[in-house]
């Protein structure tokens, strides 16, 4: 069985992967040398198996791994186990989906959770299910949001204290995001926290009786009217925590509708790094990465905890380092929010020249906003703007890496624009929620995609190795002085984390857009990631989407260890 203190050790211990982000802070670095910038290139295939099945698109899994098994979710709210030894079928599970979904970027899932004897999981109708790790047997569901009104769920689930954290998606439909927290072994809700101003908080006692939990003194003053009834927010790609502060950090997605002219304030909790007191549901600080956003924004990237030494005061600080959608690369202190640094990590940003330092907030640039269509002719379109990055961000889904080894972050980056304009629109349930519209546009002839290594105290870029298509899949650092990531051309590769020169690679037959994990089993450092074409670049991409359509779906799960000479 999978305990607490499994969970806290995961970063340090590597006989298994029991948390996304390889620990819950979510550096995703292995202390394992066994595989290094010297043995890497006799890395072989140990296993690969497929999801099977006519439907493919999107897989975006990571895998976790313990006991000798593998569990690994698929497009469309599938969960496999394997023997993680030897890539054996132990069970899977096929949740039965209603035809009226609306998840808005494919039909992907980003992993599951371990607690106990269970392996659980969200769905793309918007619930959590738990399974018996060894049988694959239901333990329980539970709703989390009504489909039809857009809900529904991708992210990885974390364990924090014991208690089991998501978070929903459905931004694009005026969904609200929200944490909750539950109790793992019941799915029994605990506390609720929603990330749009205005929406209360709750608590639950041991009747399950509701206790009002809200942000004292805050009503939804940085909301214009209603908006904030249907505000969006999303938490869509879940949440990190740091047992070190007692804190679970959300990304928030972007405010709704995205016609930011509607909705004139700050629009609080939006495109914002959330940090919630895990006992109790409270927010207790939070740091907006794009006040008033007005591009598609979403600040979901994840908020990764690692120690800052002030380049200034050489003091050693608790922070955490966010690579936002929004072109930025934002430090903030993680016991208070407060920011630290911040700098682009993308070349061409054209909505804020930069991050005021002093303030915290951006120095925007007024002609990047799009226009306000009730200000034109007709008022129907308002005026086009040219716009970098483009709204699948700088950095999307793709979680980055840390190496407390060389001290980098190292970002799986996007350069590309967009032409975006506003439209008039009104919110009606389960209709999309945009006010928008937008084509997505290559900056550069050669690449898209560029794996960054980034020093957080500098803003330097240490090194950058570039790619054709947009990099759609995490990193993984380890203490082999390693950057193990895959392309949506098919290539599995490994770099050293201190040049980015390419040491090793493998072709595993269709796109990767998830991040490798590392373990070891019986003696042996493994690798594994999970491959497959898709997310939301081939359905938004526009132009993007063309120029990388020769790309091909696929569905399985690749294993490699050292060949034995
Ligand atoms: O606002 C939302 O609720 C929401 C949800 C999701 C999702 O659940 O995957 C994505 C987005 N927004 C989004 O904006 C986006 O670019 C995106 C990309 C992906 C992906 O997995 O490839 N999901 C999502």
């Amino acid at each position: 069985t999978v305990s607490d203190a499994d969970i806290l050790n995961d970063a340090k211990t590597v006989g298994d992967v029991v948390s996304f982000g390889l620990g819950t802070q979510g550096q995703r670095f292995s202390p394992m040398t066994q595989i290094n910038t010297k043995s890497v290139k006799d890395l072989v295939p140990a296993w690969s198996m497929s999801f099977g099945g006519e439907k493919q698109r999107g897989q975006e899994s990571q895998p976790v791994i313990h006991n000798g098994r593998m569990f690994v979710t698929a497009s469309y709210s599938r969960l496999f186990a394997f023997d993680a030894k030897t890539g054996k079928k132990l069970w899977k599970y096929e949740h039965r989906l209603p035809d009226g979904i609306m998840p808005c970027c494919d039909v992907i899932n980003r992993g599951a959770a371990l607690y106990g004897d269970l392996v659980i999981f969200a769905t793309l109708d918007a619930q959590l299910v738990a399974m018996n790790q060894e049988t694959g047997k239901v333990a329980w569901k539970q709703k989390i949001g009504d489909y039809a009104a857009g809900y529904s769920a991708t992210a990885a689930p974390i364990i924090a204290k014991g208690k089991l954290i998501t978070g929903v998606s459905g931004g694009e439909f005026g969904a609200v995001g929200r944490i909750d927290a539950r109790d793992p072994l019941t799915g029994k809700l605990l506390w609720t926290r929603p990330t749009v101003e205005g929406h209360m908080g709750y608590r639950y006692d041991a009747e399950g009786k509701e206790i009002e939990n809200g942000i004292s003194g805050t009503l939804n003053a940085t909301w214009t009217g209603d908006l904030w009834k249907t505000g969006g927010a999303a938490t869509w790609n879940g949440a990190t925590y740091d047992p070190e502060t007692n804190l679970i950090f959300a990304g928030t997605g972007n405010p709704a509708p995205w016609n930011s002219h509607l909705r004139p304030g700050d629009n609080l909790f939006s495109s914002s790094t959330v940090a919630i007191d895990v006992d109790t549901g409270k927010i207790v600080w939070h740091y907006q990465n794009t006040p008033h956003d007005g591009w598609d924004f979403d600040g979901v990237n994840e908020f990764v905890s690692f120690d800052y030494k002030d380049p200034k005061t050489g003091k050693l600080i608790k922070a955490g380092g966010k690579a936002d959608r929004n072109g930025f690369f934002f430090v903030n202190d993680r016991t208070n929010g407060k920011l630290l640094n911040a700098f682009p990590f993308v070349r061409k940003i054209t909505w804020a020249s930069s991050i005021n330092l002093e303030t915290g907030r951006p120095n925007y640039i007024e002609e990047g906003r799009p226009g306000d269509p009730a200000a034109g002719v007709d008022g129907k379109k308002g005026k086009v703007v040219f716009s970098a990055p483009s709204f699948l961000g700088g950095k999307n889904q793709q979680q980055m890496a840390y190496s407390p080894q060389t001290g980098l972050f190292y970002v799986p980056a996007n350069e590309w624009s967009m032409d975006i304009w506003n439209e008039p629109v009104s919110y009606k349930k389960g209709a999309a929620y945009l006010g928008a519209g937008f084509t997505i546009k290559a900056i550069h002839d050669d690449y898209i995609g560029v794996m960054r290594a980034v020093d957080p105290a500098t803003g330097k870029i240490v090194w950058e190795n570039k790619n054709y298509a947009p990099l759609w899949g995490g990193a993984l650092a380890t203490a082999g002085g390693l950057v193990f990531y895959g392309t949506p051309e098919g290539y599995l590769k490994g770099v050293d984390a201190k040049t980015g020169k390419e040491i090793w690679s493998f072709q595993v037959g269709t796109g990767i857009v998830a991040p490798p994990v590392t373990w070891e089993q019986d003696g042996e450092q493994m690798l594994a990631v999970t491959t497959g074409w898709g997310g939301a670049v081939p359905l938004w991409g526009g132009d993007v989407a063309k120029r990388v359509n020769f790309l091909e779906q696929g569905g399985s799960v690749w294993v490699f260890k050292l060949h034995k000479r």
